[in-house]
């Protein structure tokens, strides 16, 4: 139940190809982050979801398309713009005719009002309202049918940190019930801390799909640091097993191939002493700009060509990650071809390590996924009203 298949989406404005031949699927039990930068086509693609918006494709969710549900507001709350209200009402009055419109008791009103932290200003028109305050009220709207999915379009805009840190665990304590949250953000520190998995599209295509800790995990490298005394010895013995080496503009020496302990194990093996041993792996933002920069989408907004058309990206196993319309090559297992990464034996000859490194300095980059515990759920949210 929540299950979303959207399939073969397609939206063309005059020449631009907004949506372009794009297929996900959304799972229930989780939050699924929809990530781009702007312009690459989400809200678009949420329009053509819920059929706001004519395009080839079709989305069904539990197998129906929205035009075809019964109940649409009770299977599935969608907030595609914030602010989109009715200008002379009240906050309570818009949600009170829309539940008199979707058979929906009042008493649920004041609860999802209350839910959302607006019932102080439930008296007063939404054109007062804030960006954040708008976007409250949506949220609002598109919760009470109590929806078994909700849609949402860029929620945390306009929201307060403390605002944000709200919705991230409102949303998540929803998704934790068996509900489906497809959510959209072109913030990828943010969809990085809300989201478990990303569908991730740029100039209309999809990029990747999967969990986010896999596409960090593929689209991107886990490096080892290694500081040694003895660098051409160890250098040497890296070479000799196959592993990428670059040096670090500190004098430490990035590793890629073998993990931490494998490094550590052919230090020992050459007689060589280690200042420092420590395992990096990259940010979302690292593996977004990877995986976005490789298919030339991220980099088209800046001016550059489009990217060819390509499979969809999916994540399988970690290492398994496949580019969507990127360039071939840019990604795979540790120790792959020449990138941004050094391959084996392109390691500069001994006395060489002053050259700069291509990683970023070590502690800019924060683990992905430290996720906030969510509050107790609300038995607003939970309980049903139909
Ligand atoms: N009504 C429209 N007419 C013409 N072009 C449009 C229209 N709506 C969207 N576009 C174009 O389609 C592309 C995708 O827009 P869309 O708003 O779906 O992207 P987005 O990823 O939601 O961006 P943002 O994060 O900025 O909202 C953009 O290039 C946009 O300019």
């Amino acid at each position: 139940m929540g299950r979303i298949e959207a399939t073969n989406l397609s939206k063309t404005y005059g020449a631009k190809r907004a949506v372009d031949d794009l297929s996900f699927t959304v799972e229930p039990g989780v939050v699924t982050g929809f990530l781009g930068p702007n312009g690459a086509g989400k809200s678009t693609t949420m329009r053509l979801m819920l059929g706001l918006d004519h395009g080839g494709g079709r989305t069904l969710f539990d197998g129906k398309p929205y035009s075809r549900l019964t109940h649409p507001m009770r299977h599935v709350g969608a907030v595609l713009e914030a602010k989109a209200f009715h200008p002379t009402r009240t906050a309570r009055n818009h949600l009170l005719m829309l539940a008199a419109a979707n058979g929906i008791p009042r008493q649920r009103v004041d609860e999802v009002l209350e839910y959302v932290g607006l019932s102080d200003v439930a008296g007063k028109k939404p054109r007062t309202f804030s960006l954040g305050m708008g976007q409250r009220l949506g949220l609002a709207c598109a919760l009470l049918g109590d929806p078994h999915t909700l849609i949402l379009d860029e929620p945390a805009n306009g929201l307060d940190p403390q605002g944000i840190t709200w919705l991230r665990n409102f949303l998540k304590t929803y998704a934790s019930t068996g509900k489906t949250v497809f959510v959209s953000s072109h913030l990828l520190a943010e969809m990085g801390l809300m989201a478990d998995r990303l569908v991730v599209i740029g100039r209309g295509r999809l990029i990747a799909s999967g969990a986010v800790d896999d596409f960090v995990r593929s689209a991107s490298r886990t490096t080892v640091t290694v500081r040694t005394p003895q660098p051409d010895r160890l250098v040497e013995a890296l070479r000799a097993a196959h592993a990428g080496v670059q040096p670090a503009p500190d004098g430490a020496l990035m590793v890629t191939g073998p993990d931490q302990a494998k490094v550590g194990e052919l230090a020992f093996s050459a007689g060589v002493v280690l200042h420092e041993l420590s395992t990096r792996t990259a940010t979302l933002e690292e593996a977004f700009l990877e995986a976005t920069g490789g298919s030339e989408e991220y980099i088209a907004q800046i001016g550059g060509p489009p990217g060819p058309p390509g499979a969809a990206g999916q994540f399988g196993a970690p290492g398994q990650f496949v580019p969507s319309g990127g360039a071939p090559g840019q990604f795979g297992p540790p120790g792959g071809p020449p990138g941004q990464y050094a391959a084996p034996g392109q390691y500069p000859p001994p006395g060489q390590y002053g050259a700069p490194g291509q990683h970023g300095a070590p502690g800019q980059h924060g683990a992905p996924g430290q996720h906030q515990g969510p509050p107790p759920a609300s038995s607003s949210s939970a309980g049903g009203n139909r």
